[in-house]
């Protein structure tokens, strides 16, 4: 059995990796973790888990946990992987780290988009960036996980084929997303407030989201050229989901069956990418609750553009469940292991 330890359990990536491990028959939930409430029991925090066997919320502290866990996921706001990381690696744990601090190769650009202090660069260029459908290689290798962001899986998963294809102008892709409210973490602020968010819609950190840099590493890492992204996320009144639409400019003439050709056979193998036939558009509500990414591909053969729709569920692919299948990649397990959720429908 590998031993699972879980910093950040009392907010909504961590209590979603508890309930994607409770169907995972290799690992056991070992340690929980918490800076603010030691020695409490979770299901005090979360009523829904009450008499579900879980160890109590225990004391943060890196030599004891590296002992005592196979694994760590850190589900924690920036700035703690980067403090937390370095010693648990140092101690023989292996870390998967759901926050920003791990993902940006340059530490100069953290330190512009997130405003905080970047990880020493030799811990940065020691992190393998989990795109589990991308990367399994390097994955399986690697004892230090950026698990990417919520908004950069859907982004990336839905551009790296035409990305790779040489048919769209690199500097044209305009990536518009939404995202549900469980996106921003369990913290309260007026930002999340019912009253103001709902029946409402926004567009947040326009031109400045900390994803942007993250979208645009990994197309230009990926394609070998220098690839730009115009980034709008928003901010809908739903629980979970996130849907990119994306546009590029198309600099060859391709058809539609061309596209869909291409996504069918990049991502045939992989089983949480399902590329959705031609005409049939994904909603968020189709991949609710499980580890799916769902695209569709439209050639607009008027404007000359190709439109990229993706769906995920931001807790699952794009947090808990996407780390889970980069866990099961590192320690050789069955990729889908825990992660044979069918999504909650309606
Ligand atoms: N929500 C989402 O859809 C996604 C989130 N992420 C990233 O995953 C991480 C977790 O996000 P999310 O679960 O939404 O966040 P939440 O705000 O819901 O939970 C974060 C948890 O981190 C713990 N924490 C806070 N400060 C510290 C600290 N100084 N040291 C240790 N633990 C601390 C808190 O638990 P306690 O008080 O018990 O210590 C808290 O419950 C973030 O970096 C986020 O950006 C990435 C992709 C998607
Ligand atoms: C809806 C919402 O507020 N979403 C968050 C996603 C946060 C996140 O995942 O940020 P890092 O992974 O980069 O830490 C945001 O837009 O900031």
């Amino acid at each position: 059995m590998i031993r699972v330890g879980i910093v950040g359990a009392t907010g909504y990536s961590g209590v979603e990796l508890i309930r994607l491990l409770a169907g995972h028959s290799d690992v056991q939930v070992a340690h929980l973790y918490s800076s603010s409430s030691e020695g409490e029991a979770l299901a005090n925090v979360f009523p829904h888990l009450h008499a579900h066997p879980l160890p109590p919320l225990a004391k943060i502290d890196a030599e004891q946990m590296a002992a005592d866990n196979d694994v760590i996921f850190l589900a924690t706001p920036a700035g703690v992987s980067t403090e937390l990381s370095p010693a648990l690696l140092e101690n023989g744990t292996k870390v998967i780290d759901l926050s920003g601090d791990f993902r940006l190769k340059n530490g100069e650009d953290y330190r512009s988009w997130y405003k905080r202090q970047p990880a020493e660069a030799p811990w940065l260029e020691k992190a393998v960036y989990g795109l589990s459908e991308w990367h399994a290689e390097e994955i399986a290798k690697a004892d230090l996980i950026a698990n990417p962001g919520c908004y950069p899986t859907a982004a990336l998963l839905g551009l790296l084929p035409l990305a790779q294809s040489g048919w769209v102008n690199p500097k044209s892709w305009i990536v518009d997303a939404k995202s549900g409210v469980s996106g921003a973490g369990r913290g309260v602020s007026l930002g999340v407030h019912y009253s103001e968010l709902n029946e409402s819609i926004h567009a947040y950190k326009v031109g400045a989201h900390q994803h942007t840099p993250e979208i645009e590493q990994e197309l230009s890492k990926q394609t070998g050229l220098q690839q730009l992204i115009q980034f709008t996320p928003h901010l809908v009144p739903m629980t979970r989901g996130i849907l990119v639409t994306a546009y590029g400019t198309l600099e060859s003439a391709v058809s539609p069956s061309q596209v869909q050709e291409l996504y069918e056979s990049v991502y045939a193998d992989k089983p949480y990418v399902r590329v959705r036939a031609q005409g049939s558009h994904p909603r968020t509500k189709e991949v609710y609750g499980s580890n799916f990414c769902d695209i569709a591909l439209h050639v607009d053969e008027r404007t000359g553009r190709v439109i990229v729709l993706a769906v995920i569920d931001n807790v699952v692919k794009g947090a808990a469940g996407q780390a889970i299948q980069n866990m099961n990649l590192m320690f050789g397990l069955k990729e889908t292991a825990g992660l044979s959720l069918v999504p909650l429908f309606p």
